[in-house]
């Protein structure tokens, strides 16, 4: 046992988890505290290191969520929606930071999040990268400086596993439009044309998405104009991008007071 911040990962056995994991292990900043899956996963009592396939890592797969996160400081969970408003409860329970990186959240996910963050510091962001948030806020300059003659679209591109569209990372973008252009996303977002649309309507945000392969995510903001284009792009090739961002959130978290917040606050942009 060391003096480092405890972080539990659930979902270990997913994509994210396995790379959370192996950021924690060698990041020198923390220490693997716990990992969660769901109960009868077949990693449930294994060692989480030699579940993956390497060395021991002194730490075995739970499916008690609450007695994992009462041991620990943080909890990174990049997992599923209903999981993840589960997880936000316990964790507030345990007081530890929740760093949220599950996508697809609907208006009562993002409610209950909200409620448990009444108790407890939680940082939630669709991407975690340093390089999508500082699009973000790319996007809302750029937006604010154009008027509604330029058309913004945005489109994302992810391998073919990912079971939620438009992307976190590609709302995040409009939303970014949406609050440089002064509108309400809501009121403006064209999700999923399909047959007769009828024309464009002038100052919405439209959303396409491409799925394909092991792509990790790509996003294009496009601000198209008569005769001419603007187009802000973000490719990611590695998921340890995702990884480092939700530790740096999860050590951040340990200074802060309950509420919700997001990688813009955790990264000073
Ligand atoms: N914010 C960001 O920067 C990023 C966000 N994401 C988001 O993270 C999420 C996960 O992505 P990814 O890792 O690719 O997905 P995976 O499907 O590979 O992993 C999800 C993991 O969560 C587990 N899980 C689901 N429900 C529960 C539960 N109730 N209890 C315990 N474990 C559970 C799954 O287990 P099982 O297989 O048994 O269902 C699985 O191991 C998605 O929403 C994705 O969009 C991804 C990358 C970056
Ligand atoms: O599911 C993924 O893989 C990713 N999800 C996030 C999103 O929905 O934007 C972030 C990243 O693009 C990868």
């Amino acid at each position: 046992m060391t003096d480092l911040p405890g972080i539990v990962i659930t979902g270990a056995s997913g994509r994210m988890g396995r790379m959370l994991i192996q950021t924690v292990l060698a990041s020198g900043k923390a220490r693997l505290a716990g990992c969660v899956e769901r109960p009868g996963h077949a990693w449930i009592g294994r060692d989480v290191g030699e579940a993956m396939g390497g060395a021991p890592a002194g730490v075995s797969v739970t499916d008690d969520p609450l007695a994992a996160f009462a041991r620990a400081q943080a909890v990174i969970d990049f997992t599923a929606p209903a999981a993840t408003v589960e997880f936000a409860a316990l964790a507030a329970q345990a007081r530890a930071v929740h760093v949220i990186g599950t996508t697809g959240m609907e208006p009562e996910h993002l409610a209950k999040i909200k409620a448990a963050a009444r108790h407890a510091v939680i940082v939630r962001a669709g991407n975690m990268s340093l390089g999508v948030n500082l699009l973000v806020q790319l996007t809302k300059k750029v937006a604010a400086a154009l008027d509604a003659d330029w058309d913004v679209e945005v489109v994302e591109a992810h391998h073919r596993m990912k079971v939620d569209a438009p992307s976190g990372t590609a709302l995040m973008l409009g939303q970014a439009a949406a609050e440089g252009r002064g509108v309400a996303l809501d009121a403006v977002a064209d999700r999923g044309r399909d047959g007769i649309t009828g024309a464009r309507s002038r100052g919405h945000i439209g959303f396409s998405a491409i799925r394909g392969g092991d792509i990790v995510g790509e996003h294009d903001v496009i601000f198209a104009a008569d005769g001419e284009r603007v187009i802000l792009r973000h490719i990611a090739t590695d998921r340890a991008i995702f990884a480092r961002g939700a530790l740096r959130a999860a050590l951040w978290g340990q200074r802060q007071k309950p509420g919700e917040y997001d990688m813009i606050d955790v990264l000073g942009l």
